[in-house]
């Protein structure tokens, strides 16, 4: 019998876990996903070596929530936990706030701070603190240790966490925050690990995921992020707008008389890659969509993500090297080459081949800027985080 460790990642579409090793270097036991959550959820479960061993779907359950899909999923691992020993639950939390960036053991203080943070991430800390709660009732004496996607930002620059708002605002913690930076410390760690001189240069991470967001790095550290005080921010995602003038906003509430619930519905759930398709917020139905509004929408998602990218050049004062990664990242290969394409004055070339069998290296050798796949493992970062705690 050896020790293990759970992880769990509430992402806005999708709930992703897995079975780690806290000894040996932590090698993944099992692992799994349930995606498309809010569509129909498709539950997939591999084993240590990687291959398939559980599918379910839920055809008809577009209504079926994260905390609905918890009850499967924690039976899942407790079948595949085998004579383990498990000590601690690793999550990860989307929004840390002013007060929680490095990882924590979630006592019930924590947690009730975490969610008064709701408001500020409202597809992601419901269902990261449900999770939370669910296991403390089941198992009171497990520790649970929380890591936030806001902690890798907090070496970003005044200047890069400023609103240009009056000055209480930010007193107040409205600033910019940055997400998804479990995603992008792995990212640093991986391209280090593959080539430690441009992991020590001028590198942009674009995590394109059902939430979608981009990371200017120094020598592996985040100087500025394309999400802001919330997820809203930067590029367009699967239901969210990303970047918007604030005055539709004020269009809303002044022409339309629509209240805060229902602008949050519209800019959390209607909006991004569903809103203009209106056909679905999935890349993959998207790209084989022949339809001219899906065709639109892949279009101002790629047309988006390269005005975020090439803006974040001036926080690099230039660019060496350029990651894609996360769902839409690591396997639309057409998504990526419309990228680069509306980047090409930058330098950077593809090499259609590599890019289309999604290689390490996707870049033409004629280009100034290498471009890199790097498949994100958010899960094995909050492992490594859990046990690191743990051990003291
Ligand atoms: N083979 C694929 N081709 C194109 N898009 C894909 C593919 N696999 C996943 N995606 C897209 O990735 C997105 C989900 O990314 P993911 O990182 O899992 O999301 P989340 O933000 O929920 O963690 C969806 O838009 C999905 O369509
Ligand atoms: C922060 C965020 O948008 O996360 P995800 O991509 O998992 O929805
Ligand atoms: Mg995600």
């Amino acid at each position: 019998m050896s020790n293990a460790v759970l992880v769990l990642n509430a992402g806005s579409s999708s709930l992703k876990f897995g079975i780690f090793d806290t000894e040996d270097g932590q090698p993944r036991r099992a692992h799994g996903m349930i995606e498309r959550i809010g569509e129909a959820p498709h539950f997939r479960g591999f084993d240590a070596e990687g291959r398939p061993v559980t599918e379910r779907r839920w055809e008809t359950g577009a209504a079926m929530t994260h905390e609905d899909l918890l009850g499967p999923l924690l039976d899942w691992a407790d079948d595949h936990l085998d004579s383990d020993h498990l000590v601690a639950v690793g999550h990860r939390i989307v929004h840390g706030g002013q007060n929680f960036a490095v990882p924590v053991r979630l006592d019930e203080a924590v947690i009730a701070a975490l969610a008064a943070l709701t408001p500020l991430a409202p597809l992601h800390q419901p269902h990261n603190l449900a999770a939370v709660r669910a296991i403390a009732r089941l198992r009171p004496n497990l520790p649970q240790i929380g890591c936030f996607d806001t902690g890798f930002h907090r070496t970003m620059t005044d200047v890069a966490t400023r609103l240009p708002l009056p000055a209480r605002y930010h007193e107040a913690g409205v600033r910019r925050y940055g997400f998804h930076g479990i995603s992008y410390e792995y990212i640093a760690h991986a391209l280090a690990a593959a080539d430690p001189a441009r992991a020590a240069g001028k590198v942009i991470a674009a995590h394109l995921g059902n939430g979608a967001s981009a990371c200017a790095m120094l020598a592996g550290r985040s100087v500025e992020s394309s999400m802001g005080f919330t997820a809203l921010d930067g590029l367009m995602m699967g239901t969210r707008p990303g970047t918007l003038d604030p005055g539709v906003v004020l269009y809303m509430v002044e022409q339309e008389q629509l209240d805060a619930k229902a602008i949050s519905r519209c800019l959390y759930s209607e909006s991004g890659l569903l809103g203009v398709s209106g056909e679905a917020s999935d890349m993959r139905t998207l790209l084989v969509s022949d339809r001219p509004e899906s065709r639109l929408a892949v279009d101002l998602f790629c047309h988006r993500a390269a005005r975020e990218i090439a803006a974040l050049t001036v926080a690099l004062g230039g660019l060496e090297t350029l990651v894609f990664t996360a769902g839409i990242g690591e396997h639309a290969a057409p998504v990526r080459r419309m990228i680069c394409a509306r980047l090409a004055h930058l330098g950077i070339v593809l090499d259609d081949a590599s890019n289309e069998r999604h290689a390490p290296v996707i870049s033409a050798s004629a280009s100034t800027i290498e471009v890199r796949v790097i498949p994100t493992d958010e899960e094995a970062m909050i492992a490594r985080h859990t046990v690191a705690l743990l051990s003291g």
